[in-house]
């Protein structure tokens, strides 16, 4: 599976941590940016990361910036992205079962890297349930159109 990443400056240390972790368990990671501590905008980030998996470039996104919520909120202005912020690993197993979430996000201010791990792993490991959740989420895309 391809996996993409992205942050800002606030997320830079603890997105390299993530790549390194998920790279020894063999996901492939296709990292978008920021490639240092440098203060950036995260709205270009989110943006670019969300339009790689709306086209399929990439299965699923990881965004990091200090709250996990500026980014989220910019990938989410991509049609078909559902980011959803997490700071701790049962939200991450639910955006998956219920809102089939293909972006996680999180803050470098907020999380501390053991706790950001557990919610990726979380994330990666539970499946969508459908059903009646996947109504729900037809009717958020149809706000979309
Ligand atoms: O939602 C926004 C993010 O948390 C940003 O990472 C944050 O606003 C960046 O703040 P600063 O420019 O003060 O480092």
């Amino acid at each position: 599976m391809k996996l993409g990443i992205a942050s800002d400056h606030a997320g830079y240390e603890l997105k390299c941590e993530i790549i390194n972790y998920l790279s020894q368990k063999g996901l492939d990671i296709l990292d978008y940016g920021t490639d240092n501590v440098e203060s950036v905008s995260y709205v270009n980030y989110g943006k670019v990361l969300g339009e790689a998996v709306a086209k399929g470039e990439v299965e699923k996104g990881i965004a990091i910036c200090g709250t996990g919520v500026g980014i989220s909120i910019a990938a989410n202005k991509v049609k078909g992205v559902r980011a959803a912020v997490c700071s701790e690993p049962t939200t991450a197993r639910l955006v998956k079962q219920h809102n089939n979430a293909n972006v996680i996000a999180f803050g470098a201010r907020i999380v501390g890297t053991e706790v950001a791990k557990f919610i990726v792993d979380e994330w990666l490991d539970a499946e969508f349930q459908g059903g009646r959740h996947a109504e729900r989420i037809s009717e958020i895309h149809s706000i979309e159109d």
